[in-house]
């Protein structure tokens, strides 16, 4: 697991570390000679200003232009504010440097090949005005290469929001753990490559802090993917089904049927409306098809309890048609994955949506996106960090959340939470969210907790554009899975 951890579960980390006997400015130290080894892929002779600021992260630059001065770097270091201001670990350290401090306007940016950006780190806490904004405007503007301390100065480290502007680096370095500000947008486009760097924060701390937020990668979902049996029937993967629209809107769910056999349901099945049976048939091979006349054809088809998951949402069609067919899943004792006009058909009246999904003995996954979220949570939709308004909704709904974008968060109603970086953006394509509904419902049918199967399907997702490249279409996403699973177990 690669634990996210937030400002003020980081600052939590660093107060336990010298609490356990390791003094504040060591600490300082080591993170200052982590961002001046990596100032320092670039060749001797080359220019580095660096601007520091007020706090702490202005403390980190002043160690890293010491020891590159003393490699031999030309070092020219601005400070926002006057010496007097700073404090504790960041006096100390500035204490240390014997080199001039220079205003942040008297910075020759132009002339630097480098550039650290050592202004505000974890301490942000307010937009970004006057002599520190045009600083930051100078820096984006230089061409130099940009290496920031922590965190882009302007990036808040736990939502990715700018605060008024930020810094675009090249690179940036970071202490212990990443936070959720280097991989959610627009955070993540303003770090560049990202360095995690060990400052000798002992992993036990972990312990105590706990952090809920997670990077998704295999390792926050992997040990609940259900593993198959040399012995074992498709019967034992569970059986999933999808609710197909009428006759003029049946693609979004074969594609999602497609995907959840593909994922890992042992058998699938399409539940369709009678007018639209011959367009799914003519469709149709692995998949099975069964009739479903409406909502009690749907209760019906779901009393039998082998079927164990549900997925319904895409082309499910106006709310007449799609509430009734959300209210029939939603009263099984199925698994339900609810995407597009399934969640708009609870718009008006979002707290029956929560009603009917509390206290169900089986999970529910929501994969709205952000008009659909916003017509289900109107008051949520305005927050501005995206694991804030996931983790909300998940709390308030019952269920599991899963925000998409390329970023793609999922939370669940105990506050954990994943953050996807492997996208690639050829996945914004027509069907491709209809294909993740699916993916999740197969890996739901097959046994995986609801949250994990969430995360598991939005990695492989985004694995499966990856290996595709540009010109994937929704079709191939599926198809490209057992390559993505291959190589995730070899
Ligand atoms: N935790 C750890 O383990 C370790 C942390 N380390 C480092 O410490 C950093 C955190 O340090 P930090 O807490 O001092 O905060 P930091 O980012 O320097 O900024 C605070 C200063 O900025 C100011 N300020 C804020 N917003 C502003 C604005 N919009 N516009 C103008 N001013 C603004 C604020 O001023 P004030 O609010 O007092 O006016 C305050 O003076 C962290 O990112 C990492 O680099 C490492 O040394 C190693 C171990
Ligand atoms: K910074």
């Amino acid at each position: 697991m690669i634990e996210l951890l937030t400002p003020a579960e980081m600052a939590e980390a660093d107060r336990l570390t010298i609490a356990a006997g390791t003094p504040g400015i060591e600490l300082m130290e080591t993170a200052g000679r982590a961002v001046a080894d990596v100032v320092a892929r670039s060749p001797l002779g080359t220019r580095i200003a660096i601007a520091c600021g007020p706090g702490n992260n202005g403390g980190d630059g002043f160690v890293a232009a010491r020891i590159l001065g003393g490699r031999g770097y030309r070092v020219q270091l601005g400070l926002l504010g006057g010496l007097d201001r700073l404090k504790g670990d960041a006096a100390l350290a500035a204490a240390a440097w014997r080199g001039e401090v220079v205003s942040l306007a008297e910075l020759d940016f132009h002339g630097s090949g480098v550039i650290v950006d050592a202004l505000f780190g974890a301490g942000l806490d307010r937009e970004i005005g006057g002599e520190a904004a045009r600083a930051i405007e100078t820096i984006n503007r230089s061409g130099a290469r940009i290496v920031a301390v922590d965190l882009p100065s302007g990036i808040q480290g736990e939502t990715g929001q700018v605060l008024g502007v930020a810094v675009r680096a090249t690179e940036t370095v970071t202490f212990f753990r990443a936070k959720p500000g280097h991989v959610l947008m627009p955070g993540r486009v303003h770090v560049g490559r990202l360095t995690v760097a060990d400052i000798g924060i002992r992993e036990t701390v972990l312990e105590r802090i706990a952090p809920k937020a997670a990077l998704n990668r295999p390792e926050a979902w992997l040990p609940s993917l259900p593993v198959l049996k040399v012995d074992g029937h498709k019967y034992d993967r569970g059986h999933a089904v999808v609710v197909s629209g009428g006759m003029t809107q049946t693609g979004a769910a074969r594609l999602a049927a497609h995907a959840a056999l593909r994922s890992g349901a042992g058998l699938v099945t399409l539940a369709s409306p009678p007018d639209a049976l011959a367009v799914n048939a003519a469709h149709l091979t692995a998949v099975m098809l069964k009739r479903m006349d409406g909502a009690d054809g749907l209760a019906a088809l779901l009393s039998d309890r082998r079927l164990n998951a549900v997925g319904l949402g895409p082309g499910l069609g106006a709310i007449e048609v799609a509430r009734p067919l959300v209210e029939a899943a939603l009263a099984s004792p199925a698994a339900v994955v609810l995407d597009a006009d399934g969640l708009s058909a609870f718009k008006a009246e979002p707290q029956q949506l929560f009603a009917r999904i509390a206290g169900r003995p089986a999970p529910v996954v929501m994969t709205p996106h952000d008009g659909e979220f916003a017509r289900l949570f109107p008051d949520l939709a305005a927050l501005p960090g995206k694991l804030d308004r996931a983790r909300q909704a998940a709390a308030r709904s019952g269920a599991v959340v899963l925000l998409k974008g390329a970023d793609t968060t999922v939370a669940d109603p105990s506050g954990r939470a994943m953050i996807a970086d492997n996208a690639p953006p050829y996945l914004a394509t027509a069907g491709s969210g209809d294909t993740l509904a699916g993916i999740i419902l197969g890996l739901v049918a097959e046994g995986m907790p609801a949250f994990e199967a969430a995360g598991a399907a939005v990695w492989l997702h985004g694995e499966a554009g990856a290996v595709l490249g540009r010109g994937l279409i929704a079709e191939d996403l599926a198809d490209a899975l057992p390559r993505v699973f291959t190589r995730l177990f070899v």
